[in-house]
């Protein structure tokens, strides 16, 4: 039998995450059987705001107490039924582990246990068995080939669930292509950010930031925010295009509505409304991207709306991909307009990463689905979607064997846990998107890659 390392204690707590909201803290402590060395590994588990329909379920208590999101049940199946199961095994057979915690379950969305107790033993069991090994966690995870740095996309402007302004779809990132290392692609993205506030702050626009780190002004349409993003990105001193490109999570679920089978963009109609009545915007200009050609506008008395199709949405992103370098949409329709899913692939994959996101919900059966169905270039990989890290590698790989790119990616509740900076050096995915190059829970995985690229 091969090295024998025992977990010996399993040990879970409620924390606070980034909005303030409890999550899952867990703690796993194994013992090396031929030294008799205890090591304890740490994690945490993250939160989604426009979490898609599919994910596993994150289960909360719904009693009073933080009205309602406690994780203090989750808690207390860590600390009884895992941890009666788990202790005794031994801390390097991750894939046993998870499947034993998959099966104790026993549900196919992870409902009865919660994929947030499921994650946070499942993370910190890898974490434990790394430092256990005296390996740096990326290494032991992804083992001597694991090599390569992953491109941050960083998100500068925050919209839809994330913030509380006018702006429909949700990220806006930054992209620094040209960078020839990880810190100077962490410079680039933070000496743009600085530009960015300034040319905000130059025009009147608020700076307060949304969940991600992001700004978080009115902007009536993404047209004028990747405009934006180019002055910012230029006088920073870079070239867009060559230096810097943009990415987009439209976050498209979101905005469909099932009654009419439109998407809906409140934000922007409520722009053009106060431009109309000459209220408090007067300096906001329609914006290209607003043409009858694609939108419709339904006047009322008291409320316009304006309206897109999967077609016009397409052409909207044909449009903003022609003016900008727009390298990467993720979630531009809906989670399961699998048809227009397919139109989007057929007419933008060779420009673009069509990232699916709440499409895929980092589940091999839905991702397989894509596959077959030719939908999207690119998987988004979030761990607590699906609830074990065993799954999340499954998912990760068979994106990898068919030609997908996978982006690991964070949430937008998020706690200081880097795990995800050694998973994306593990498996090579060459992509991270962690938020705005800001804020602690976000500069923790950013500064981890750091770390890590000094030694790669
Ligand atoms: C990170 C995202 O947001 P959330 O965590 O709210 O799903 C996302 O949609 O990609
Ligand atoms: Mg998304």
């Amino acid at each position: 039998m091969g090295l024998m390392i025992k977990i010996i204690e399993i040990h879970g707590r409620e924390i606070l995450d980034s909005r303030g909201n409890p999550t899952v803290e867990v703690e796993v402590t194994a013992q090396t059987e031929t030294t008799g060395k205890k090591t304890t590994g740490r994690e945490s588990v993250p939160s989604g705001a426009s979490t898609g329909r599919f994910e596993a379920i994150e289960l909360r208590d719904g009693q009073e107490r933080y009205f309602g999101l406690g994780v203090q049940r989750v808690v207390d199946h860590i600390n009884t039924k895992i941890r009666k199961e788990l202790l005794g095994m031994n801390v390097l057979e991750q894939v046993q582990i998870d499947r034993k915690l998959v099966e104790l379950d026993g549900t196919d969305n992870k409902g009865n246990l919660g994929a947030n107790a499921l994650l946070g033993v499942s993370l910190a069991c890898a974490r434990c068995a790394a430092a256990a090994l005296d390996m740096p966690l990326y290494r032991y995870l992804g083992g001597p080939n694991a090599k390569k740095w992953p491109m941050p996309m960083m998100n500068v402007i925050n919209g839809g669930a994330h913030a509380k302004n006018y702006l429909d779809f949700q990220e806006f990132m930054i992209v620094p292509v040209g960078a020839e290392s990880f810190p100077d692609a962490l410079r680039m993205g933070a000496e743009i950010y600085h530009f960015l506030k300034k040319i905000l702050q130059k025009e009147g626009k608020l700076t307060a930031v949304g969940d991600e780190g992001g700004f978080a002004p009115d902007f009536s349409n993404a047209g004028e925010v990747f405009a934006c993003l180019q002055r910012a990105v230029e006088e920073a001193g870079y070239k867009v295009g060559s230096d810097v490109a943009f990415a987009m999570d439209a976050a498209a679920s979101e905005l469909y509505s099932e009654e009419d089978g439109m998407y809906h963009f409140p934000g922007e109609a409520q722009t053009h409304a106060e431009v109309d009545v000459n209220l408090r915007r007067p300096d906001t200009q329609g914006g290209a991207y607003t043409s009858d050609a694609h939108v419709k506008t339904q006047e009322t008395t008291e409320k316009k709306e304006i309206l897109r199709s999967a077609q016009e949405m397409i052409s909207l992103y044909e449009e903003l991909t022609t003016e900008y370098p727009l390298i990467s949409i993720e979630d531009g329709l809906d989670e399961d307009d699998w048809e227009g899913w397919q139109e989007l692939t057929k007419r933008m994959k060779e420009q673009v990463m069509l990232v699916g996101d709440d499409l895929f919900v980092t589940n091999v059966k839905r991702i397989r689905c894509g596959m077959d169905l030719k939908v999207a270039n690119a998987v988004l990989i979030k761990v607590n979607q699906i609830g074990t890290l065993t799954e999340a590698m499954d998912a990760i790989e068979l994106a990898q064997k068919n030609g997908y790119k996978a982006i690991i990616s964070h949430r937008s509740g998020e706690t200081e846990d880097s795990f995800i900076a050694d998973l994306a050096v593990a498996v090579n995915a060459g992509w991270i998107k962690t938020g705005a190059p800001c804020r602690g829970e976000r500069t923790a995985k950013y500064n981890q890659l750091l770390r890590i690229s000094e030694t790669l």
